[in-house]
């Protein structure tokens, strides 16, 4: 462990150390120039006034601001802001706020995996951001050429200041891919700051120097907004939240609906062509901010003092709703007493009455009420409203109306993720066409059910399927009021497992003898264990609806709630509970009990918390860890995800880290720097190896944060990028862990080895151990046992191989074992070449082999350490033999051992005159050896010693007692 703290320390260390060379940024800054200029001359341009902050707006003049000057200026500008800084802070209450490391602060922030949003909550209080504002932000557009000497001195000390600021990249500047790559994708990105940020999307020049303005709560409501490349100083995420808590909507490309692409720099990618083609205004970060500061009138009073006012007044109440938010805006009092009095409406209302939840209470009550799928719910209905018209007179023999649609199915198979109203369709499906509705959970009531059912009620709730579908009375009469027709909703049938009344298969077994239609409702209509369901039910796929669909709904409800929302915080709702309608429904009540107002930040925040709380399973995890923002996760992020399942997420790391091509590798040519970060990678994963092992071995579990971050955190980090696949036809996904496979076949292999092994040992040809069984031997015997069926004709070959078989006393399945063991990827199969005439013989003539009896004995051997040969096996060897013996031994309730030994004393007792005249082959005393050994063996077990043959007997009568006794069997 002290390894992975030394290179996580060096790690850091070179991401600082890499400071000073940063400078290159600068460099890679003149191929961008030529691309942003078309851009610009698009956008609005209102005021020259603004101060140039962005690298981007940077002319070829500007780039040949002599470095000199930069370097001057840069001891200026560093100490600079910290003055100031502190200056604003001096006047602050808070004084948790260290002032003078501003930007340093945030920077350390970022090493620590802080949430954009958080480190927005500092931004206000900056002179940086103030000077700039003050310099007259308000346009969308400005000119480069228009920048005065101080504009250029100011731009001079961003350019030195934004690498010092990136100090703690790890890979240097935008390289030339990511002008065509953008932000998003692609390579030739710089790193961020710190060990697990590095290779992440480029930063924002000038990040969080801006202040990020608050407006009316919906003053872009109706406009859509597309982001492009990297912002001046927003994160693409905090633009799209500061839109969207404006009321805005933010899309993933540019469309005719598009009203405005958010673009700081021309990076020439689709969205600026299509943009330009469609004509869509384009904006800069500061277009934005003035178009949100103007939506809000006057407001010259510093947000300090404000923040201060409304501390003082605010009542707890009031603030709890959403605390660090309000702090920062403007027209506090007037939103609190907004909210209060809606909150009070809010409160009379809830008082009404029901304390039902909202998921009850806005249940859909018809199916014109359900949020999409109406297509499916339509063929829903319609197959439910033919079933009696197909089905009807099932079973009545005569009568029976013909079916007129083979295809038509007796049950269906609704599937689809949760909360999206299945189980609501069929319910209210079937009481639309007068079903009465019988609802069973498939793992309620556990127990397989009775197949005597069929005779009538058992009264055994395991039964209740079989009953429902068959019982008469159920299905169809002609007295409906009595007896309405029914229908069974079987919901969760891909959780039931086979003890689950029968599980599938007796579903199925009841679908087929069902007198009443069958609605089957799963999650995972791909699950393995509804394989075969499938092929009695008719599909229905839902989907998940669309979150406009489901803002739309959710709106409805918070307004009958009294509950003041707008669509995009909903749509953002949406969004986050993955088309969750129940989910949706079920956080909106939580929040509405603390909040009359929910703005888009509320929900947020809400979510975010929330999410901590879901299950993911260990395939979400490695995504996510490896993902493109895998290096933006906070640690305890990353740890919970690696926590999610500490048996699997290290596995699958470990299989897929290869195939991932990390992002902050940039175009490395000739491959080096990926081989580096492979080579670290593998390292970290195999001291995650040594930390597992003493977690598990000596169960210290206290390690269990360290293993994770060896074996999985620190891969990822690392490695986090784009998965590439190596071989064509490879999916290009996540592979399950291998080792989990690999290892059972290796405790597999090691077993049939052992059979080999015991078996190599009875023939006494050898005392090898298994593992010079395995290195030396297995390829000679392997040698030996095909290369005759190769060259030599059929007869001598089969003779030869099981003569060397009975040598060493191997059976067919040491054949199989030793051939298996031999095969490996890549080389040919060394039964190749084998004619399958031969391969026949060979198992004719080695059943039909007077040996194989010698062979079997060794099985059973009970060497000391080993456990027992199952009886099953023992019967299943002694078996084939001769069956009188064996009947006349009671069969195969046997216990081995006594059987054997019955055996031998048999053949103490009654030697076959024959037998002498049978010397099968040159090696039979060794096999005899090899039963003298079985049999010394068992005689320390058997009580019965006297049957036993005196150790003192010469081997050669062993050996004819032996061959007597397998004699008398074989008869
Ligand atoms: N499409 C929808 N339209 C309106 N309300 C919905 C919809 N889907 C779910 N709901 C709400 O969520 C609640 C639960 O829905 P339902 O039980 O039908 O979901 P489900 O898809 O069957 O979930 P599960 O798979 O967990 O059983 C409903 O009572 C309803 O209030």
């Amino acid at each position: 462990m002290s390894d992975i703290r030394k290179w996580f320390m060096k790690q850091h260390d070179k991401g600082n150390a890499s400071a000073p060379a940063k400078p290159a940024k600068s460099a890679t800054l003149p191929p961008e120039k030529p691309v942003e200029k078309p851009l610009q001359a698009q956008a609005v341009q209102e005021n020259s006034g603004r101060r140039k902050t962005s690298k981007y707006f940077a002319t070829a003049a500007d780039a040949d601001t002599s470095s000199k000057q930069k370097m001057k200026d840069e001891a200026k500008t560093k100490r600079a802001p910290a003055r100031k800084t502190s200056e604003v802070f001096a006047d602050e209450d808070d004084n948790d706020f260290k002032p003078s490391p501003a930007k340093k602060l945030h920077k350390d922030e970022d090493d620590a995996f802080v949430l954009p949003n958080e480190k927005k909550k500092t931004t206000p209080v900056r002179p940086a951001k103030k000077l700039k504002n003050a310099a007259g932000v308000g346009v969308a557009k400005h000119s480069v050429d228009d920048e005065d000497d101080n504009e250029e001195d100011e731009l001079a000390l961003e350019d030195v200041e934004t690498p010092v600021k990136a100090g703690g990249r790890g890979k240097g500047g935008r390289g030339s891919g990511a002008a065509a790559g953008g932000r998003g994708r692609g390579g030739g990105r710089g790193g961020r700051g710190g060990f697990m940020n590095f290779g992440e999307r480029k930063d924002p020049p000038h990040k969080g120097e801006k202040e990020v303005p608050e407006g009316a709560p919906d003053c872009l409501s109706g406009l859509t907004f597309v982001i492009s490349g990297t912002l001046d100083s927003l994160e693409r995420e905090e633009a799209e939240d500061l839109i969207k808590r404006h009321g805005g909507r933010v899309t993933g490309s540019v469309s005719k609906k598009t009203n405005y692409l958010l673009a700081d720099e021309d990076i020439g990618g689709n969205k600026s062509k299509k943009a330009k083609e469609l004509g869509t205004t384009i904006l800069t970060e500061d277009g934005l901010f003035d178009m949100i500061r103007k939506s809000k009138p006057v407001k010259v009073s510093p947000q300090k003092d404000l923040k201060k006012q409304i501390t003082g007044k605010a009542d707890g109440s009031q603030v709890k709703s959403s605390p660090s938010k309000r702090d920062t805006k403007d027209d506090q009092s007037s939103s609190l007493i907004k909210r209060g009095a809606v909150g009070s409406a809010h409160k009379r209302k809830s008082g009404d009455g029901n304390s039902l939840t909202w998921t009850e209470k806005y249940r859909p009550k018809v199916p014109n009420d359900i949020v999409g799928n109406q297509s499916i719910i339509k063929q829903l209905h319609d197959w439910l409203a033919r079933w009696h018209e197909q089905f009807l007179y099932i079973g009545h023999k005569g009568k029976g109306k013909k079916q007129n649609d083979s295809g038509f199915k007796k049950a269906v198979l609704i599937s689809g993720s949760p909360g999206i109203g299945k189980s609501t369709s069929a319910k209210l499906v079937s009481q639309m066409l007068g079903f009465k509705t019988i609802e069973v959970n498939a793992s309620d009531s556990r127990g397989k059910a009775d197949s005597k059912i069929l005779k009538g009620i058992g009264g055994s709730t395991s039964n209740c399927i079989k009953e429902f579908v068959n019982n008469e009375a159920l299905s169809h009469t002609k007295d409906r009021s009595k007896h309405p027709k029914s229908v069974l909703i079987m919901d969760e049938v891909d959780g039931m497992s086979a003890g689950d009344r029968g599980g599938v298969a007796d579903l199925i077994a009841s679908i087929k003898i069902s007198k009443i239609p069958i609605i089957c409702i799963c999650n995972d209509r791909y699950s393995q264990k509804l394989k075969s369901l499938i092929n009695y039910c008719l599909p229905l796929n839902f989907r998940k609806p669309t979150k406009q669909q489901m803002a739309k709904r959710l709106m409805q409800i918070a307004s009958a709630e009294g509950l003041q929302v707008n669509e995009i915080a909903l749509e953002e709702l949406a969004d986050r509970v993955n088309g969750d309608i129940r989910m949706a429904l079920n956080q909106l009540q939580y929040m509405s009990f603390s909040q009359s107002v929910l703005e888009y930040d509320d929900i947020k925040r809400r979510l975010l918390a929330s999410a901590k709380d879901e299950d993911i399973s260990p395939f979400t995890a490695v995504d996510k860890l490896f993902g493109f923002n895998g290096g933006k996760l906070r640690m305890d992020e990353r740890i919970d995800l690696c926590m999610s399942d500490p048996d699997l997420v290290p596995l699958i790391i470990q299989e897929n880290y290869i195939n991932y091509r990390p992002t902050s590798i940039g175009k490395d040519e000739n491959g080096v720097k990926r081989m580096n970060l492979l080579a670290r990678a593998a390292e970290s994963i195999a001291d995650g190896d040594v930390v597992n092992v003493q977690i598990r071995r000596y169960r210290q579990w206290q390690l269990s944060q360290a293993g994770s971050f060896a074996s999985c955190i620190v891969p990822a980090a690392l490695m986090h990028g784009n998965r590439e696949t190596f071989e064509s036809g490879e999916r290009n996904f996540n592979r399950f862990g291998g080792w989990l496979g690999k290892n059972s076949t290796t405790g597999k292999n090691l077993r049939l080895l052992e059979d080999v092994h015991v078996h190599v040992l009875a023939s006494q040809e050898s005392s090898l151990d298994r593992e010079t069984l395995r290195l030396d031997y297995v390829p000679l015997i392997l040698k030996q046992l095909t290369d005759p069926l190769r060259v030599l004709p059929k007869d001598a070959a089969v003779q030869k191989v099981v003569e060397f078989m009975d040598a060493y006393s191997l059976s067919q399945e040491d054949f199989d074992t030793i051939v298996e063991l031999s095969k490996f990827q890549g080389h040919p199969n060394p039964m190749d070449g084998i004619q399958p005439a031969v391969k026949a013989a060979l198992t004719k003539a080695y059943k039909q082999g007077s040996s194989t009896r010698h062979v079997r004995v060794a099985d059973l051997i009970t060497l000391p350490g080993q456990k027992k040969a199952p009886k099953k096996r023992i019967a299943a060897i002694l078996e084939p033999d001769e069956n009188g013996l064996l009947e006349e031994n009671g069969g195969t309730s046997l216990d081995g051992e006594e059987e054997d030994s019955s055996d031998t004393n048999d053949a103490g007792d009654g030697i076959d005159p024959d037998n002498d005249k049978k010397p099968q082959f040159d090696l039979l005393n060794n096999k005899s050896k090899g039963i003298q050994v079985q049999l010394d063996l068992k005689n320390n077990d058997k009580p019965n010693a006297k049957k036993t043959p005196p150790a003192s007997k010469p081997r050669g009568s062993a050996s004819t007692e032996k061959r007597g006794g397998l004699g008398k069997r074989r008869r």
